[in-house]
């Protein structure tokens, strides 16, 4: 963007006002890089040092000063920084090696940076819309600054990945989840807002610290979550036409009403339980590729019955019936078994959609006798619950089981249901495993084993990208199918000879293009498009990516 396009430039003496300006303008800043010709013309000269660089120049001092900070928190501290002082040099330097930068923005260092967000506070970035905006969301909204915003991913913070609810800190998921749709799928930064809908936190300790920064209230209760939320999605709507709703990390019954209430009325969609399914199902589809196993012979075993789970479970049977099983058949090959114990028809607790998976069978609040009696051939852990993929759970399925599929998804890393060295080691070398973040490769008996990341990130920047070129006007469940299918097909016989069940991440924004690519051929086959059909899907997508330069 040209200088002189948002600030007051006077070329007759007042320039040195617009260069202060320039330079505390992250989205314009180009701090040691501005020519002597834009340093005079702009006020510039003496508030520089002499040197006048690259953009190449400066990303190299971003990653050599990275290099010496050892501590990940450390790290993305740093970037958040340099996001507010240089987007560019930010984007650069992240799209530079996203695998590397991935589980310092994101899951798991962003977990820590959400505990500690009060003690790291420095300035504010997103939007905080609380409970006592009621009645004057759209208003507050206008305080943005940019008009063209696309996409808004807003939490409650009501269940922070595995954290549980932390209220106002939990504002560090919506800025990664957006930061990652630039740095996987290259979505141009500029119309990406976080919002942290603050409608108080069940976290007493939180409420307690003097550090916490939210609404020091418990949460409204579910009516006036409920009004708040619409008024919500009505400004978000009417402040910026068009705009995509991604819903992040509320509590897990909130997340599905509101998905349920709004997936046919607005464009929106939820990560947690539509990127979830997607990135799950790639994962099997890939697992089967090298079992040799078909999904309608599999019989999958959820540990967690929540957003996450359901989602899983619904995005499979639909899968399955495409396959040409009826309903209840595909309900059949799967079960959920909750903190309370298996999800079966007897129980009194069960929430609406949580009945639709309840079968006939014997109560049991035992994990290791359901797996033993279930046989499963795929057991997923979104439990939140640490360690809970016990020895004796995964020797129970790996005795009936000849390669188990284990998927120990609940994050960050210290809330997994078992460790990539528990489940080969347990398994003997015969589990073909995946977490939700990124463990690193195993030695077991002289083989070496890949365990896959099964994160929704190769999933949501995808659907990102893509609607922000088709504009459709919805987003439905199938989008989520293309785009599970068309990770799964990544992985080619090179990767699946290595044992891969997710494509490299050495090439994530060429793999998040292709799925983009899959997702609005799909948008522009099913009428969902709003936009002309070009000529060439993908050229015409790869021309509307951001590419971080001055
Ligand atoms: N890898 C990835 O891409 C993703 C991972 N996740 C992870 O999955 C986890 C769950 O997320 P989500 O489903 O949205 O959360 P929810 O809170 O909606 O669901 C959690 C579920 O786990 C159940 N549960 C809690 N404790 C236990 C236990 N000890 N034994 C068995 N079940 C238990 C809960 O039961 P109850 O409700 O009765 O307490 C609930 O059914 C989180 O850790 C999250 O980080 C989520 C999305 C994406
Ligand atoms: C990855 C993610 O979305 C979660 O753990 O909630
Ligand atoms: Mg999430």
């Amino acid at each position: 963007m040209a200088a002189n396009t948002v600030t007051n430039a006077q070329p007759d003496g007042h320039n040195h006002e617009v260069g202060v300006a320039l330079l505390h303008d992250p989205v314009q800043n180009k701090g040691t890089a501005y020519t002597r010709e834009e340093r005079r013309e702009w006020g510039l000269e003496g508030l520089l040092p002499h040197a006048v660089e690259t953009l190449d120049r400066q990303v190299e001092r971003v990653l050599d000063h990275l290099a010496r900070v050892k501590d990940d928190l450390d790290q993305y501290s740093y970037l958040m920084d340099l996001e507010a002082r240089n987007e560019t040099v930010f984007y650069k330097a992240i799209m530079s090696d996203p695998k590397r930068f991935i589980p310092i923005l994101y899951d798991p260092t962003v977990a820590d940076a959400c505990e500690a967000f009060g003690n790291l506070y420095r300035r504010p970035r997103g939007m905080y819309i609380t409970r006592h905006m009621k009645g004057r969301i759209a208003e507050v909204l206008r305080n943005w600054p940019e008009k063209d915003v696309r996409f808004v991913c807003v939490s409650t913070g009501g269940r922070i990945l595995g954290l549980g609810d932390i209220g106002a800190n939990g504002m560090g998921i919506p800025i990664g989840k957006l930061q990652l749709y630039t740095a996987c799928a290259a979505v141009p930064p500029k119309g990406l807002l976080p919002v942290l809908l603050d409608i108080g936190t069940t976290n007493e300790h939180l409420r307690a610290d003097p550090f916490y920064l939210g609404t020091r209230e418990p949460p409204v209760p579910e009516h006036e979550l409920d009004e708040l939320t619409e008024e919500f999605i009505q400004a978000v709507n009417e402040v910026f036409p068009g705009i995509c709703v991604h819903f992040e990390d509320w509590k897990g019954t909130d997340a599905i009403r509101m998905l349920d209430r709004y997936k046919d009325k607005v464009l929106c969609y939820n990560d947690d339980i539509q990127g979830t399914a997607a990135v799950a199902l790639a994962g099997i589809s890939a697992g089967l590729k090298q079992t040799g196993g078909k999904l309608q012979d599999q019989r999958i075993l959820f540990l967690g019955a929540g957003s996450a789970g359901l989602g899983i479970s619904k995005l499979i049977a639909a899968e399955l019936q495409t396959l040409g099983l009826s309903q209840d058949e595909a309900r059949k090959r799967i079960r959920l078994f909750d903190v309370n114990g298996l999800i079966e028809s007897s129980r009194t607790d069960l929430t609406e959609t949580q009945k639709l998976w309840a079968q006939d069978e014997a109560p049991s609040k035992n994990f290791v006798e359901v797996v033993d009696r279930f046989k499963p051939t795929v057991l997923i852990g979104v439990s939140t619950k640490a360690g809970a993929f016990t020895r004796e759970v995964i020797e129970t399925m790996s005795r009936h089981t000849a390669r188990p599929i284990i998927f120990a998804l609940s994050n960050p890393t210290h809330k997994a249901e078992c460790t990539a060295e528990q489940a080969y080691t347990y398994s003997k070398g015969k589990a073909l495993f995946a977490a939700g973040v990124q463990f690193d490769e195993f030695e077991y008996e002289g083989k070496t084993f890949r365990p896959g990341q099964a994160n929704n990130f190769y999933i949501y920047p995808a659907i990102g990208l893509a609607t922000y070129a088709a504009r459709p006007r919805l987003l439905n469940d199938e989008c989520f199918i293309v785009a599970a299918h068309a990770t799964a097909d990544q992985i080619g016989p090179s990767l699946q000879a290595k044992g891969m069940l997710f494509p490299s991440q050495d090439q994530i924004v060429e793999t998040e293009i292709t799925t983009a690519t899959r997702i609005v051929e799909y948008m522009f086959e099913s009428g969902l498009a709003t936009v002309e059909r070009p000529v060439e899907i993908r050229s015409w997508i790869e021309s509307l990516l951001y590419n971080p330069t001055y």
